[in-house]
């Protein structure tokens, strides 16, 4: 039996435009998906307490044929399962097991589909353990790599390395195209996080910005602009420069929001952060519903996004300078 762990993460600038290759800086924060492989004779049996379909919690096998026995769309389940089917696929392919079966438990901190990148620790960490399990080690960019195999699969094949090589590598990487590098010297950031509970579908969300950006020039432009905003922000990154990167968030979410992915909710939370005086404050990953990142020091943002209505829960973020992990 191997447990082993990885963390979520905030986007500071650049999700979505990632996408189309331009550069964008993911963090690692302090909340972790953990997954226990147990090698079995055959097959695939999972255990996912924290995937609640409409009351329901999930248990299944991922041999292809029976599904779980709950009343939702297809979809919807599909999507469920495919992260970890796929990424045992991956496991099976790196240790040269294609027949090994397994039995995964599945457990974290991080709220689904709310921009945190519960997705990829869940594959990051699914692939560590079931080839630890089979008696191979990855390095963490091999497990990088084969987990965004695995976005990129489940999403529709539209996904960047961001997510991915950000939680297998852990602190704050830069991504751009297939150059994906760990930043140093980079200092704890002063993240608070607003969840409105809710979630957005990141395969129809990314979807959505292309068919935006393949109709309208402009949208195109928008695309470009947030790869400018993110050139800007490297240029005061690891310095205390707060102000700048915490306008350079207000310009991130703002073309974001022109790209279609905010929602009310989200705004409502953004400007909480802002009037409370946070230096910035944006939306974080793909948007739709779930969560905003502020950069405040104080506790003015955390105490405003409290009694802000729509926000579930605020929290604050510690930069997670260690990536996947055997526990
Ligand atoms: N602890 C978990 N247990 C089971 N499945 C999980 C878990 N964490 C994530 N998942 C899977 O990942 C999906 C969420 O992935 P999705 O990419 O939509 O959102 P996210 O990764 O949380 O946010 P974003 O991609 O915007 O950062 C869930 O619907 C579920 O299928
Ligand atoms: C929206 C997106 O940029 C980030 C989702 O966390 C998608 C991706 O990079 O694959
Ligand atoms: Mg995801």
């Amino acid at each position: 039996m191997v447990t082993a762990s990885a963390p979520g993460k905030v986007y500071l600038f650049g999700e979505h435009a990632v996408v189309y290759g331009e550069p964008a800086v993911p963090c690692a924060i302090e909340r972790r998906v953990r997954v226990t492989a147990t090698e079995i004779d055959e097959g695939l049996r999972i255990h996912a307490n924290d995937l609640q379909l409409d009351g329901f919690t999930v248990e299944y096998t991922g041999d292809g044929e029976s599904r779980p026995d709950v009343d939702v769309a297809e979809p919807l389940v599909e999507a469920g399962m495919g992260y970890v089917n796929e990424a045992i696929a991956q496991a099976r392919d790196a240790a040269d097991a294609p027949d090994a079966g397994f039995e995964i438990f599945v457990e974290g901190d991080i709220p689904l589909g709310a921009g945190l990148g519960s997705s990829a620790a869940l594959v990051v960490a699914a692939i560590d353990a079931a080839t630890g399990e089979l008696g191979v080690d990855l390095a963490a960019e091999e497990i990088a790599d084969r987990a965004y195999q695995v976005e990129h699969a489940v999403q529709d094949g539209q996904a960047s390395r961001a997510d991915t090589f950000c939680s297998a590598m852990g602190g704050a990487v830069r991504v751009e195209g297939d150059d994906c590098r760990r930043l140093e010297g980079i200092d704890n950031l002063p993240f608070v996080i607003g969840y409105d509970g809710g979630a957005g579908d990141t395969g129809a969300l990314v979807a959505g910005v292309r068919d935006l950006r393949d109709e309208y020039g402009f949208a195109a432009d928008t695309v470009d602009a947030i790869g400018d905003v993110v050139r800007e922000g490297e240029s005061v990154l690891g310095t205390d420069d707060y102000e700048t990167l915490g306008e350079l968030m207000d310009f991130n979410h703002g073309l974001l929001s022109a790209l279609g992915v905010s929602s009310r909710s989200l705004d409502s939370m953004v400007w909480a952060a802002r009037d409370a005086d946070a230096h910035g404050a944006k939306l974080t990953g793909a948007g739709g519903g779930g969560c905003i990142v502020a950069l405040d020091e104080t506790d003015d943002a955390l105490t405003a996004l409290k009694y802000t209505p729509g926000c579930e829960d605020v929290f604050r973020a510690e930069l997670d300078t260690d990536g996947v992990r055997r526990e």
